[in-house]
């Protein structure tokens, strides 16, 4: 009798439980091939009952969408009762715990990690997606101090592209936007500027601009749209907030006015930089010709292999050696003996 963990613990040494939510638990891993780190979300497809195809649209999300600030699928390992999504390693924990402990975060600190939140929602709109569940929990922070974004499991790519209105209520309700949770029709990505201009209050003030215990008194708050400024807020960022928390969709900062609010660019006076670093179609050469020598093949052959995305271990191993690529670090393959 195979163990559904047979394949996985071939392949990765697992090690401690980082996290369990509702329906999966994230273990820590080591690629055993290359020594690096990895985390692993395990799902029991029986106990996710309904939820199987929220995890389905996250598998999909997350292979097209490949961006510096979005925690990287790496692989997907399913036997006949788990689902392994072999993930990208953030040791840094979530957002919403460093604002915890610093209670708010200075406008400097705030600005750089909303640049970067900026970046992938910039990004995975220009993929014709919405997030829908943009809040703290859902962004990671690496071994770097970089922001990557998680839980794609709401997220929705409307056939219609972007401009199609979206039905289904989702996410969760203090980050909700006002159109959302009054059960109109609504775009993705118009919610999704909304549900970070949330984010920014949060980051800059450490507590939520709509807060109520009773949901249906919080949803009326969200509707009204009225908030505390506390007198810290610089005028910049009073000024953004205000654009972003609009409660009418249409009179809402769109996502091309975000990338170049005078806000976001103090200090940096260079745009966001929202494209990926690492989109698949342009394979890196080096990374290529390392798994070509290791395989033993050409590095015509090892680069088709490559380009089948088949998220197996061929993916693995070459997103691995493309991260040690950008954060300068050399990861050799061990020669096969
Ligand atoms: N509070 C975070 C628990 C879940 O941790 C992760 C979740 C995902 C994830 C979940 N969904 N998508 C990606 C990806 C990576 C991690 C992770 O590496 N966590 C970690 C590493 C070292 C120490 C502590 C925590």
């Amino acid at each position: 009798m195979t163990s559904d963990y047979d394949e996985v613990t071939q392949r990765y040494r697992l090690q401690e439980t980082v996290g369990s939510g509702g329906f999966a638990k994230v273990k820590l891993a080591t690629h055993i091939l290359t020594g690096e780190k990895v985390a692993i979300k395990i799902m029991d497809k029986r106990a996710l009952g309904d939820d199987l195809p929220r995890v389905q649209t996250e598998i999909k999300a997350m292979k097209e969408l490949v961006h510096q600030h979005i925690c990287t699928l790496y692989e997907v390992i399913e036997t006949s009762n788990k689902i392994f999504m072999v993930l990208e390693y953030c040791p840094g924990g979530e957002l919403f715990d460093y604002i915890v402990a610093k209670d708010r975060l200075k406008e400097d600190e705030a600005r750089m990690f909303f640049r970067q939140i900026v970046s992938a929602v910039a990004y995975i709109h220009h993929k014709g997606y919405a997030h829908r569940d943009l809040k703290p929990e859902n962004l990671l922070l690496d071994e770097d101090q970089s922001l990557k974004l998680i839980d794609f499991g709401l997220a929705a790519k409307p056939k219609g592209g972007m401009k199609e209105q979206l039905e289904t209520c989702c996410g969760s309700p203090a980050y909700a936007a006002p159109e959302l949770v009054s059960g109109k029709t609504y775009i993705g990505s118009e919610a999704d500027i909304w549900s970070m201009g949330v984010l920014l209050y949060a980051l800059l003030c450490g507590f939520l601009p709509f807060d109520d215990e009773n949901v249906a008194h919080l949803y009326k708050k969200i509707q009204k749209g009225e908030y505390e400024e506390p007198r810290w807020l610089t005028p910049g960022s009073r000024q953004l907030l205000k654009q972003m928390l609009q409660v009418n969709p249409k009179k809402r900062i769109t996502m091309k006015e975000l990338l170049k609010n005078p806000w976001l660019l103090q200090g940096f006076d260079v745009p966001i930089d929202w494209e990926s670093k690492c989109e698949k179609e342009q394979l890196n050469a080096d990374c290529v010709t390392e798994m070509a020598v290791f395989n033993n093949v050409s590095r015509k052959e090892m680069a088709s292999k490559i380009k089948k995305w088949e998220y197996d271990e061929t993916t693995t191993i070459y997103f691995l050696l493309l991260a040690n690529k950008y954060n300068g670090r050399t990861l050799r393959l061990p020669l096969r003996t």
